[in-house]
């Protein structure tokens, strides 16, 4: 059935009024019916358009703008204009706009947040309104909300904290939802809880749009959080709740503290532990070797890195090995060095992670305990993971020693954006002589070496949430639990070309993410059933659900309501 064929949707304003929502705006592509029922007369121009008309319009002068700064600027504001435009055009260049809607350019525009800004989109929840929280979530005229993204914008990407810039984020991943999980943009909501910032540079910026104070910190920045999310449950108590960027002191603690009693998610741990999984595994098998066979070493020990290495020490053990062997194969190296168990003043989260000195006696080090180059030179790893959000440490002395010990390392530098990555795929590749398998947070072309040419994975949890959300909503899920995030990897790892002998890719192009959702959405839905936090379905009927839920960017029929 066409979309303007479907039944027409009744519709309360008309027009300028209709014109400026932007979530029902068609502008050019009003018909003439619509045009006289909402008095649109004269209000746009005679020419009546289809929405390919317009896209390719918009296309046109997308290219026109001159860096990718001002190409955000101009998807942002056709997004504020009329999202059926925005998520048409990209679902048109999706690959090619990712990294503009999205990491990297994303972090430029957070950054630049306050000196961009045009135009309101989401909420603002300051500390000083913590009283008024059921109050301002009333003020969104969105009322069937689905998918929230909250941010207090302390850890953006590799970023650090930037206040209410961090609203990019929500903004970003929203945006995604959408366009590769099919996700209404009627029902997702931005919200940033600005709790200050302890960034001076934002401080002393007379245009920072944000509360003028240092962050607040303990006991009363988490009941301010906990009112927030308490009113949001209030007010949408079958929202799924998506956490993002807060710092590492606060994620694990708040995703701990709500996951079992709401459906709610943290997309720096849990989204960003199965895309690595899905990504590590797929590598495996192109390698015909095992994940229980890799040692694998991580630099950061943070939010990502230890929520992927507990996803890693699962699968290892999923595969064969006792919890000890896996938990032996796996090396967090933090600011201080490798983490072993005589470190007293670690988080909780990276004790169980910690390397027995026992089992070190033989090692050597150049300094005060076991930094990057000695680890690597002392584990035999075959996979290095970077997820320390500082630039250029995986220098070329760690990629050659790695290489020189094993035949094909996998090399993941995963921070983001690419301004903060350990290394560069290029470089990576040529200190190998090609040797290396790379995936990267950031987008990334492939790198040619001696005319061959290596494609590079973009292991972002962009490949999985938008599906998780469509498999939460569309099978009603009640919670989110840690076998939905193991069935989205595999089911992710499936679609990849070369699990599907159709090349040596290793996770699928973001150009078939339609796909690849609602495979991941249909396997978080079947776990969600098995685990009893969603009603009892068959695969036919979940598949049904799924792809009944996923909205298309075409434009519907109005009716006056
Ligand atoms: N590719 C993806 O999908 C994702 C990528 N990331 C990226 O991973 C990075 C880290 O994110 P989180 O773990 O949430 O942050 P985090 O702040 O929790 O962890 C970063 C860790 O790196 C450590 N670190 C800092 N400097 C270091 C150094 N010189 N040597 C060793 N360790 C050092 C910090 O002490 C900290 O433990 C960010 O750049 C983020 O953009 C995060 C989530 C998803
Ligand atoms: C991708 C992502 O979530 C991050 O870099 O924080
Ligand atoms: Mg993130």
């Amino acid at each position: 059935m066409s979309y303007q064929s479907q039944p027409a949707i009744p519709v309360k304003e008309s027009r300028v009024t209709l014109l400026r929502n932007p979530l029902l705006n068609k502008g050019s592509a009003f018909s003439a019916e619509e045009r006289k029922a909402f008095q649109l007369e004269g209000l746009v121009p005679a020419q009546i358009e289809s929405i390919n008309i317009q896209a390719e319009r918009c296309y046109q002068q997308y290219k026109e703008q001159k860096t990718d700064l001002d190409r955000y600027i101009f998807l942002r504001a056709l997004q504020d204009e009329n999202e059926t435009l925005f998520f048409h055009l990209v679902a048109d260049h999706i690959a090619d706009m990712m990294p503009i809607l999205y990491t990297p350019t994303v972090g430029s525009a957070c950054q630049n947040y306050s000196h961009l800004f045009r135009k309101s989109r989401g909420l603002f929840i300051a500390y000083p309104d913590r009283d008024k929280i059921g109050d301002i979530l009333k003020q969104t005229e969105q009322e069937n909300i689905k998918i929230i993204v909250v941010t207090d914008g302390e850890r953006i990407l590799g970023l650090g904290d930037l206040g209410v810039g961090g609203m990019g984020i929500p903004i970003g991943k929203l945006a995604l939802y959408t366009a590769c999980g099919g996700i209404d943009p009627a029902t997702v909501l931005p919200i940033v809880l600005d709790v200050g910032t302890n960034n001076e540079n934002l401080l002393n910026d007379p245009l920072y749009m944000g509360w003028h104070h240092k962050r607040i910190t303990g006991d009363e920045y988490y009941s301010f959080v906990d009112r927030f999310v308490q009113a949001v449950m209030q007010q949408w108590p079958d929202v799924f709740l998506h956490f993002e960027d807060f710092a590492q002191k606060n994620a694990l603690p708040l995703l701990k503290k709500y996951r079992d009693q709401y459906c709610c998610f943290n997309d720096d741990i849990q989204g960003t532990s199965a895309v690595a999984l899905a990504t590590l595994y797929s590598a495996c098998k192109t390698r015909k070797t095992s994940i229980r066979d890799q040692r694998i070493i991580f630099l950061g020990a943070g939010s990502a890195g230890c929520g992927i290495a507990e996803q890693i020490v699962s699968a290892m053990v999923a595969e064969g090995l006792d919890e000890a062997t896996a938990r032996g194969q796996v090396y967090m190296v933090d600011r201080n060095g490798l983490i072993t168990d005589d470190m007293q003043d670690i988080p909780d989260f990276q004790k169980k992670l910690a390397q027995p000195l026992s089992k070190l006696k033989n090692w050597k080090s150049q300094d005060q305990g076991f930094f990057l180059l000695d680890v690597v030179k002392q584990s035999k790893a075959t996979v290095l993971i970077g997820v320390s959000g500082q630039k250029g440490l995986f220098t070329e002395e760690v990629i050659k020693t790695l290489a020189s010990q094993c035949e094909a390392p996998f090399v993941m530098p995963l921070s983001n954006p690419t301004s903060h990555m350990e290394a560069i795929p290029e470089d990576i590749l040529k200190w190998t002589e090609g040797k290396a398998l790379v995936a990267t947070g950031s987008p990334f072309s492939p790198v040619v070496i001696n005319g061959k040419s290596f494609p590079i994975a973009q292991c972002n949890n962009a490949y999985i949430f938008p599906g998780i959300g469509l498999g939460v909503l569309a099978a009603k899920a009640t919670r989110v639990t840690d076998n939905m995030m193991v069935a989205a990897a595999y089911a992710l790892a499936d679609t990849a070309p070369a699990a599907q002998n159709k090349g040596n890719a290793i996770l699928p192009s973001f150009d078939d993410i339609e796909e690849v959702s609602y495979v991941i959405a249909l396997a978080v839905a079947k776990a969600a059933v098995k685990d009893g936090v969603a009603e009892q379905k068959d695969e036919t009927a979940l598949l049904a659900l799924i792809k009944g839920y996923y909205w298309h960017p075409e434009y519907r029929a109005y009716q006056l309501a």
